[in-house]
């Protein structure tokens, strides 16, 4: 489970006096997620959600990220919005970690994506991409292409106790795309972990985007290859081009990829698989001991990887006419 940081009942009471959110009534914690620590609040005022921030959030970012769920709220976009204390403040302490309070959101993440729900994502990745045109912060995207060989170096003397051959697979891909990574896309504000568990929907309507520590400045059809990667394969591994069809069509609806973008897809999908199956990598050989939370398979990500690398065109996504979704 995610609650790396405990709080103890009186600490949080007298947090919560620096917001106007009403009283505690009760807390727990939220046995999902990897990265932080996440509680259900009900307070008088209704329910909410509590994030002590844990290792990979830098509190430097917390502004970006906070401000960034404020302005795509703002702009219609289905997200939670952080709540001010007293001061004005977003964020600030608890139990030695910065934390922030954001509205709960109805709805659950689909265990079992269907093609309605990829659409549904396609859509609101797009809405987002183009609400976030006039955010005005910029973050940089520290796991882009040049934050992965740091990624590889770490995990590259014990790769092959994973799997044999591991760490020479992972030394040629990098190599490849450290060269060929394009330069000229059209860049925005990105989401960068768009998971299923982290879009929720009530029956097959999405309700809300949530989880936006990752979120930065980044090559804006990059989150379109995250997104193909985590909602497009099927448990058995196998790429499931309906899906992947409905997620690029509602996308298309909403922002037009261009043909340069579309061309690069294929390639910017083998940096994504490469993204998660590095952090993953990192993640299972440093399992703290006695760690409660089960760290997420990186193999799966070997699979995707070489799936896209047998792609020859952006039609084995389900496009059919480069420059234009149907
Ligand atoms: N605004 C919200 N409304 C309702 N539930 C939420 C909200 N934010 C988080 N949750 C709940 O907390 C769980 C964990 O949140 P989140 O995905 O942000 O975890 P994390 O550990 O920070 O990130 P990751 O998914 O990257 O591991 C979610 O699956 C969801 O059940
Ligand atoms: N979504 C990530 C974990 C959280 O960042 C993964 O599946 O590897």
């Amino acid at each position: 489970m995610a609650v790396y940081t405990d709080v103890a009942a009186e600490d949080l009471a007298e947090f919560l006096k620096g917001y106007e959110i009403g009283e505690l009534l009760s807390y727990k914690g939220i046995a999902e997620g990897v990265e932080n620590s996440n509680f259900l609040l009900h307070t008088s005022k209704g329910a909410f959600i509590l994030t002590l921030y844990e290792k990979r959030v830098a509190v430097d970012d917390l502004p970006y990220f906070l401000s960034l769920m404020a302005h795509l709220a703002e702009r219609g976009v289905r997200c939670p919005q952080p709540a001010r204390n007293r001061k004005g403040e977003v964020y600030s302490e608890l139990a030695g970690r910065p934390a922030a309070i954001i509205n709960f959101l109805e709805g659950m993440w689909p265990r079992r994506p269907n093609a309605a729900h990829c659409a549904g994502v396609g859509e609101a990745l797009a809405k987002m991409h183009v609400a976030g045109r006039d955010f005005p912060m910029f973050r940089k995207n520290p796991l882009s292409v040049e934050g992965w060989r740091p990624l590889f170096d770490v995990a590259a003397p014990r790769a092959d106790s994973v799997a044999p051959g591991l760490q020479d697979f992972i030394a040629r891909e990098l190599d490849h795309l450290e060269a060929c990574w394009p330069k000229d896309l059209p860049l925005g504000v990105i989401h960068a972990d768009l998971f299923p568990d982290n879009v929720f929907f009530l029956g097959d309507k999405l309700s809300g985007l949530i989880d936006f520590p990752f979120s930065c400045n980044d090559i804006l059809v990059y989150d379109v290859a995250i997104c193909l990667n985590a909602w497009c394969f099927e448990p058995d591994h196998s790429f499931n081009v309906t899906k992947a069809r409905a997620l690029l069509n509602s996308y298309g609806r909403e922002r037009q990829l261009s043909e340069a973008e579309q061309e690069a897809l294929p390639l910017l999908a083998r940096g994504s698989a490469l993204r998660f199956l590095l952090t993953r990598l990192v993640d299972f050989l440093n399992v703290p001991p006695g760690a409660l939370v089960k760290p997420k398979d990186p193999l799966e990500y070997v699979r995707k990887l070489r799936f896209h690398q047998s792609v020859s065109s952006v039609r084995d996504y389900g496009l059919t006419q480069p420059g234009f979704a149907a």
